[in-house]
């Protein structure tokens, strides 16, 4: 039943309430951005209005946000957007030349000259060739057409189109939608939103979270009983994970889905965040076409990137695309259609996912700091990323993967007994108690492995790598002398 009153605005009377709203917006939830989270933002409220806590800041380390953790932004891509949004700075003798050209053939494409205006939906038609571009030099000259490229706004924007396209169905025939165990919330979160169903496959951890196709068809046969798979999600390089998947695995499951006519979506956001030594980063699309005609010509599939990760994280400018390989021309009609409904996708965002797909050549006079800024980025996350693997596993109670690639770790941690029935009794589950305990006592805000799923039994956390190596040494620190502290008070 809806509260008489909530933060002091009735309930009485409303056309709209909790009883009658959307039941699956209720359904939806999004651990990455949830309670752990606001209570971090209520104790930095706290630490302004000078309350005493056994630390002065809090570190969020629970947010794929790199220049929320203080990242600098790529010069180059922010001169050409400073030059996009004011044009009159193409006279300023201060810009490079390389810079003010892209800029000129952005303002070329978008109507009246201006990032202010609305592009076409699908996105700026040079963009999507630049894309397109881009796809074949990763891929090694395996054609793509711009016309199978969709602007978005970022990643998550396209996700959602996609599987809004993919789901229907009532009772046993509604949609299920395979998805990793431990995953990204925003998969759950749109199964629920949509009310299709969701199909756990789980990652093996004792194998550095890698993928098993006997799992995933574990997972597909359970599921036959009671809904009507037809997609299957991969997020390469994982989040929350960080496992780089291997090419015969990659291969596995393209045959597993052709067998069992699986419409294919790969997340790929994180496809320049590879670290490991012998990990290497192998796009879907390449793999599918890798495997001859019997494949490429009839896996249905769509590929994710965004503007959001990699070296740039630039998540504020909402840039991303999708490629569409072997859909239905029809529905690809109804997708073109549905986009266009939305208008179309910031256009600062689209002229910045242009400098990504087409960054400055070796010819050009900002190649040099261009490569520098961008090869320092990935180097400093190569290096946090072995610190945080190496200072994890000197702690008892902690077991943490390689992070092979993307931004995260999600360690496994003990948790005493005591702990875990007092979480209970408070309601929580047992690695949110942990990592309130933690915020309270350390200020570091992680997000517990619940809120992305994991094997009945087994707690986790997820943090980003990326905070400054500082920072983040800090951050381990802390983390580290908390279990030890945690351990010992609820054994
Ligand atoms: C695996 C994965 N996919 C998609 C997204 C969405 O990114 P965006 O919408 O910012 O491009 C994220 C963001 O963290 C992610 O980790």
């Amino acid at each position: 039943m809806s509260q008489p009153a909530v933060n002091g605005v009735s309930c009485v009377g409303k056309v709209l309430t909790l009883d009658n709203m959307n039941p699956n917006v209720r359904k939806v939830e999004y651990a990455v951005r949830g309670p752990i989270v606001q209570r971090a933002m209520q104790i930095e409220r706290e630490l302004k209005q000078g309350v005493k806590k056994p630390f002065t800041e809090v570190i969020k380390a629970n947010i794929g946000d790199a220049h929320a953790m203080g990242q600098k932004p790529i010069t180059f891509f922010r001169q050409v957007l400073a030059l996009c949004s004011y044009p009159e700075l193409l006279e300023d003798n201060n810009f490079p030349e390389d810079a003010k050209k892209r800029a000129q053939r952005i303002l070329d494409s978008c109507g009246g000259h201006s990032i202010g205006a609305y592009s076409t939906s699908q996105g700026i038609e040079c963009v999507r060739q630049d894309v397109a571009r881009y796809i074949e030099r990763r891929d090694g000259g395996i054609p793509s057409n711009p016309d199978n490229i969709y602007l978005s706004t970022g990643a998550s924007d396209a996700i959602v189109t996609i599987l809004k396209l993919l789901t229907c169905g009532e009772g046993h025939t509604r949609t299920g939608v395979m998805i990793p165990i431990p995953q990204y919330p925003l998969y759950s979160a749109t199964v629920a939103d949509q009310g299709a169903v969701q199909i756990s496959y789980y990652l093996d951890e004792d194998r550095c979270w890698s993928l098993d196709v006997q799992e995933l068809r574990r997972a597909l046969d359970a599921a036959k009983q009671h809904c009507n798979p037809r997609v299957l999600c991969i997020i390469n390089p994982g989040n929350p994970t960080g496992q780089v998947q291997s090419r015969q695995c990659i291969e596995d499951v393209i045959r597993f889905a052709k067998e069992e006519h699986l419409f294919l979506m790969a997340d790929e956001v994180y496809q320049d965040n590879v670290y490991a030594e012998g990990s290497k980063f192998h796009s879907f699309k390449k793999v599918l076409f890798d495997m001859g005609p019997e494949y490429s010509s009839t896996v249905e599939m769509a590929s994710f990137h965004s503007t959001s990760k990699c070296y740039m994280g630039e998540c504020g400018f909402r840039g991303g695309y999708m490629e569409v390989i072997n859909m239905d021309p029809e529905v690809k009609a109804q997708l073109t259609k549905l986009v266009s409904v939305r208008l179309c996708p910031p256009v600062p965002g689209q002229a910045l996912l242009d400098l990504v797909v087409n960054p400055p050549q070796p010819d050009e006079p900002s190649y040099t700091s261009f490569m520098k800024e961008r090869t320092d980025v990935l180097a400093a996350l190569a290096e946090k990323a072995r610190l945080t693997e190496e200072i994890f596993n000197t702690v008892p109670g902690i077991t943490c993967n390689p992070v092979q690639g993307a931004m995260y770790t999600f360690p496994r941690i003990t948790l005493p007994q005591k702990a875990i029935i007092k979480a209970k009794e408070e309601g929580q589950e047992p690695d949110m108690f942990y990592c309130m305990r933690l915020l309270e006592e350390k200020g570091i805000c992680l997000v517990p492995g619940s809120g992305f799923g994991q094997k009945e039994g087994t707690f986790h956390f997820r943090m980003t790598i990326l905070p400054p190596t500082d920072k983040l040494k800090i951050v381990l620190e802390r983390i580290c002398e908390f279990h030890q502290w945690f351990t010992q008070e609820f054994s």
